[in-house]
């Protein structure tokens, strides 16, 4: 891979363009003056995010060397912010382009190139000992060549680091893709499998347009997906979609871990012979996005976020794994229980995050087990 030598340093950059925000964050399409090229950058708050924590999320995209991974360029501090210079990929996240251009989803091969991908990048993470954490279609970035990356590492769990990425005993991720045994916190499968789970849930949202359960609030969010029978493409008009896709999913969407299968093994799926190549996705993603698609899909968030209030977890989780606790594993919950679950106000979307005790724990099996191996 052509590594340049970016410059360090903000002097280096003009910043043009916010073109994203997370709970951690904001991103800009920005200048590299010296090398004429354009870029973006992540700039992370020191002072919200933690030095370590911050620091280690610029380390693991320096050191990602896959092409469906996102890179960085080089990393710097400036003031109390770091500062991370990444390749610029133009089309933005899928779930930009799918709020923008395919709000009822994309097509089944559209759906197999980019999971390709997506798995791809996995398969390489979860073989170097990293659990990514939050697969979702807002993770998941296009260039302008249809180049699919998987973003984001922000809360994933490193073994670079003894399996602990975050001392201050927190995790994060967002409810509607959450594997049943992170919101339990089993400690036997809170491993790599949690990852696969996330893929099922992001495979669910790229065919409807949105995440199962999106509408619910996100202890509702957390109690369905305890309760309930997996989702699965058995919705009204899921009939266009195939069987090996039904297949696919489901086996990512087992509710025991073991159960699932590895990146490694997914990837041979019959799915993924559906999968076409980066021109595919310019051809039937890329081009024809409106060119301020930057600027439509900011408004289609920012209208998202003011409606939702969503910044944190405002439920008592600790209730919340004893109420799910005393239900029968794998059962359907009844419509009797769904309505109490309803009647809770917080809402789905958006960035959400867990403060556990026990997470450090968690890491720290996994790490055992990897280097039991
Ligand atoms: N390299 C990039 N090129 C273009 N757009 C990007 C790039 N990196 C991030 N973005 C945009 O910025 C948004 C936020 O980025 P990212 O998810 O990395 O931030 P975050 O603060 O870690 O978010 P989260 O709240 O999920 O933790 C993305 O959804 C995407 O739209």
């Amino acid at each position: 891979m052509d590594r340049k030598n970016y410059p360090i340093g903000a002097e280096n950059y003009t910043l043009l363009q916010e073109i994203g925000h997370g709970s951690s964050s904001t991103v800009f399409r920005a200048t590299c003056e010296p090398l004429l090229e354009t870029v973006a950058i992540k700039v992370l708050d020191f002072e919200k995010n933690g030095l370590d924590h911050t620091a280690q999320e610029a380390q693991t995209m320096i050191l990602v060397d896959h092409p469906n991974l996102q890179m960085a360029h080089c990393s710097f501090v400036a003031d109390h912010y770091l500062w991370i210079v990444m390749p610029f990929m133009a089309a933005g996240s899928c779930l930009h382009i799918m709020k923008t251009a395919f709000p009822q989803g994309y097509k089944e091969a559209v759906i197999a190139t980019i999971l390709r991908g997506i798995l791809r990048g996995l398969e390489y993470m979860h073989h170097h000992g990293d659990i990514h954490r939050d697969v979702k279609a807002g993770n998941i970035l296009v260039d302008s060549n249809g180049a699919i990356t998987l973003s984001d590492f922000g809360v994933s769990a490193s073994l670079y680091y003894g399996g602990d990425r975050h001392s201050g005993s927190s995790f994060r991720g967002t409810p509607c893709w959450m594997a049943p045994e992170v919101i339990m916190e089993q400690n036997y499968g809170y491993n790599f499998k949690a990852d696969i789970w996330s893929f099922g849930i992001t495979a669910l949202e790229l065919a409807h347009g949105h995440a199962p359960f999106s509408e619910s609030p996100p202890s509702a969010v957390l109690l369905m997906t305890l309760q309930r029978a997996s989702p699965g493409l058995d919705q009204k008009g899921d009939e266009k979609f195939s069987k090996s896709f039904r297949e696919m999913i489901a086996m990512c969407l087992m509710k025991d871990p073991r159960e699932r299968p590895s990146a490694q093994r997914l990837l041979k799926h019959s799915f993924f012979k559906k999968a076409r190549s980066n021109d595919y996705i310019v051809r039937t993603i890329v081009k024809g996005l409106p060119t301020i698609l930057y600027q439509a899909t900011e408004i289609v968030i920012r209208e998202e976020q003011s409606t939702s209030n969503i910044s944190a977890w405002n439920f008592d989780v600790e209730d919340l794994k004893t109420r799910a606790s005393q239900l029968p594993r794998g059962e359907a919950s009844t419509s009797g229980k769904d309505q109490v679950v309803v009647q809770q106000r917080e809402r789905c979307e958006g960035i959400t995050e867990i403060r556990s005790a026990s997470e450090e724990q968690n890491t720290r099996t996994y790490s055992a087990k990897r280097s039991a191996h």
